[in-house]
């Protein structure tokens, strides 16, 4: 396996970073999750686009433009003639001395990790997953803004900590008045009367490209889907929930705090949008092979 730092393609052995990278000191950066389905990168521009926003709402100046991006981690896929991938993009502040100033960093570092993709277990598909509310609530928009996908994952860390406490694959975080935002990894969802929810960016979350292609494949199908401020008690009393995420991909849920969702089963609209995810997945996406 090849990974790419810095413009060089090193074997995994060999793939190592200085112990004053700020990525490791201060997890001083940014990075994007991404998967490729036979030999086409799903959603890359969108991915893309998100790391360069993120970098900038950090004052991270990215040292490549954004196209020799999208051709670097192409090009990895290639060294590694991988075609059903999980793609780890991973751009740090760079090696600096051991305050925290980022000027003392001069340049930044970018890391390309790809690798085979490990799926979910089927029947976590099948049955559904549960989840439970867990104590830690999401970033304060005001803080580490959620909207930042930030090596600065200990937030999320501690609730699925929270979670394999609890026994539970995921976990439901609210944020810090009360009001449901998203979970550790995945965003959330809810179906009542034939009409989608799910919270909006504003209120503190990672906005998904996994999200945002499911809001857009639901209203292709003509489902109304309204991104708006909810609580625990509309997920207790929804027909149907389900998570997206990029490892996910769409998840349905059956139990919240020990409610059971709907009949306990994976809901029909759920069940619809996860057959129209694989589809586009299938057909879309750019090409990693000429
Ligand atoms: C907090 C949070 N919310 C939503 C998502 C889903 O976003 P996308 O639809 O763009 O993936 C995420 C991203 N999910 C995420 C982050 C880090 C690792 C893994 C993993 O499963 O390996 C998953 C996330 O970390």
């Amino acid at each position: 396996m090849l990974v790419y730092i810095d413009g060089e393609y090193l074997p995994k052995e060999e793939a190592k970073i200085s112990v004053f990278d700020h990525g490791l000191l201060y997890g001083d950066g940014v990075f994007e999750g991404i998967r490729s389905y036979k030999g086409r990168v799903f959603k890359l521009d969108e991915h893309l686009q998100r790391l360069y926003d993120s970098a900038k709402a950090i004052m991270l100046k990215i040292p490549i433009p954004i196209e020799d991006m999208e051709e670097a981690v192409l090009e990895t896929l290639r060294r590694n003639q991988l075609h059903d991938a999980y793609i780890r993009l991973v751009i740090t502040r760079g090696v600096g001395d051991l305050g925290l100033d980022p000027d003392k960093c001069p340049v930044p570092t970018i890391v390309i990790i790809t690798d085979k993709i490990t799926l979910y277990p089927p029947n976590f598909y099948d049955d559904g997953l549960e989840i439970v509310t867990v104590s830690v609530r999401r970033n304060y928009t005001e803080a580490v803004s959620p909207r930042i996908k930030s090596l600065n994952y200990l937030n999320n860390i501690l609730a699925k900590i929270e979670g394999k406490q609890a026994g539970v694959e995921e976990v439901l975080m609210l944020n810090a008045e009360g009001y449901v935002v998203e979970c550790s990894g995945d965003n959330i969802f809810f179906v009542k009367d034939n009409v989608i929810v799910t919270p909006p960016t504003h209120l503190g979350i990672l906005e998904g490209v996994t999200r945002n292609t499911v809001i857009d494949l639901a209203r292709e199908l003509g489902i109304t889907v309204e991104e708006k401020v909810f609580t625990r008690h509309d997920l207790y009393t929804a027909e149907e929930c389900f998570l997206t995420g990029t490892a996910a991909e769409v998840i349905p849920v059956v139990k919240i705090d020990q409610r059971i969702v709907g009949n306990g089963s994976p809901g029909t609209v759920t069940q619809k949008l996860i057959e129209e995810f694989h589809h586009v997945t299938d057909v879309l996406g750019t090409p990693i092979y000429p």
